[in-house]
């Protein structure tokens, strides 16, 4: 997979080149490009934003500068790509997003901030490739930058090769729509407080009865919308006690 990231702070995204990210790279799972958006700019301020039309606080990356980056960027590999607009408007960004985006060929990350980007930009693109604006959460952030260190590392992990142990990628939390239970290690006692008996008992049907247990009790607790979002087949008869 190629990834590119356009953006006005490419050293922020030195980090893609590190550790999980680093070996997938130097294994050529992952070729991670960056680019500075300013080097489209043509003043010698490298204005790439402006006032917003119809007034109101602060300020609107400038389309013509997002243009010449974007048609350069694109054009520089030959893979067809995805355009991926982190903003606080987007659809959320989810597990299954993660693993639609793990299938494609070529990822372009454009970085907005401020108010965002003229929405032209999007209108443009989205005439040619698949263009998504995705939010990672509810909040605001200054700029993209972030949600594409979080999308990346969301989407690179699931690719074959760049996790150790890929049986963990297929069963991790989300994967059965419910939140992962509490886990366990050495020692069996940890400052007064033991390991639940169930998990040292080698009896794997009732460990996994206690495990998904405790799966329904916390998605239930903490996240009642993802168990209201499960489909009704999901759920056996052992389960409605959730
Ligand atoms: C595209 O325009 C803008 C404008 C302002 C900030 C950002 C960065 O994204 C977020 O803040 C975000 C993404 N998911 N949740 C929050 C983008």
């Amino acid at each position: 997979m190629r990834i590119d990231v356009v953006t006005i702070f490419p050293g922020y995204l030195a980090p893609l080149r590190e550790s999980l990210l680093g070996r997938a790279a130097d294994a050529g799972l992952i070729e991670v490009a960056l680019h500075d958006l300013r080097s489209w700019t043509h003043d010698v301020h490298q204005t790439v934003d402006d006032a917003p039309y119809g007034g109101g606080p602060g300020m609107v990356m400038r389309p013509q500068v997002w243009g010449e980056a974007l048609d350069a960027v694109i054009a520089s590999d030959s893979r067809p790509p995805r355009l991926v607009v982190p903003a606080p408007a987007g659809r959320s960004f989810t597990q299954a997003t993660a693993r639609a985006y793990a299938t494609e060929q070529r990822l372009v990350f454009a970085c907005g901030r401020y108010e965002g980007i003229d929405q032209r930009v999007v209108d443009h693109y989205s005439r040619q490739f698949p263009v998504d604006e995705v939010s990672i959460g509810d909040y605001v952030l200054v700029g993209g930058e972030a949600a594409v260190l979080v999308i990346v590392e969301a989407v690179a992990r699931l690719l074959p090769g760049v996790l150790g142990n890929p049986r963990s990628a297929a069963e991790d939390s989300f994967s059965d729509g419910l939140l992962e239970g509490p886990a366990y290690t050495r020692p069996e006692v940890w400052r007064g407080q033991a390991v639940p008996e169930v998990l040292r008992s080698g009896n794997h049907g009732a460990i996994a009865r206690w495990r998904r247990d405790r799966a329904l009790e916390r998605t239930a607790k903490r996240r009642p919308d993802l168990l209201a979002a499960l489909p009704e087949d999901r759920l056996d008869a052992a389960d409605q006690a959730f």
